[in-house]
């Protein structure tokens, strides 16, 4: 399994422990920053992530920026991303299972290194139950795509 990670300059004060945690794990982890705190722009590292998963480097994401949330729109501008903001483990659970998310995304403004470690086994130990949830990704690829008409 090999996960590719990337944070703004407020995430990068809880990445460490991330990383810490996934290596613990025998995650491969592919840590695409950013360099340090000083202040950068979370969709320089959102995009880095995306590409990683679309182009077959990762299998997996996890971007930290604040709040999750600008880091996690940036990555779902990109194809074929689902990334899920969550600062709670039961959504990154269901995230996996029914929307079959690539990418988590929290903020280290809002959870702390323990709670971030429950919310990244949840997602990590959840499996995708296809069915009617595959038919609604497909229903997202059609509008990723300008294809879906109701
Ligand atoms: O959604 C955006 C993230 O939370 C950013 O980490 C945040 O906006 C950065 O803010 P600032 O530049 O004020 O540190």
């Amino acid at each position: 399994m090999k996960i590719a990670i990337g944070y703004d300059h407020v995430g990068y004060i809880l990445k460490q422990d991330v990383i810490d945690y996934l290596t613990q794990k025998n995650i491969t982890v592919i840590d695409l920053g950013a360099p340090s705190t000083d202040r950068t722009d979370y969709p320089i590292y959102a995009n880095r992530v995306a590409n990683a998963i679309n182009n077959k480097q990762a299998d997996l994401g996890i971007l930290i920026c604040g709040t999750g949330v600008g880091i996690s729109i940036a990555a779902n501008k990109s194809p074929g991303i689902r990334a899920v903001v969550c600062s709670d483990p039961y959504s990154a659970k269901l995230s996996r299972e029914h929307n079959n998310t690539n990418i988590l995304a929290f903020g280290s403004r809002v959870v702390g290194s323990e709670l971030a470690k429950m919310i990244i086994d949840q997602w990590l130990n959840a499996e995708f139950e296809g069915g009617r949830h595959q038919r609604r990704i497909d229903q997202i690829h059609l509008i990723e795509e300008g294809k879906y008409h109701e």
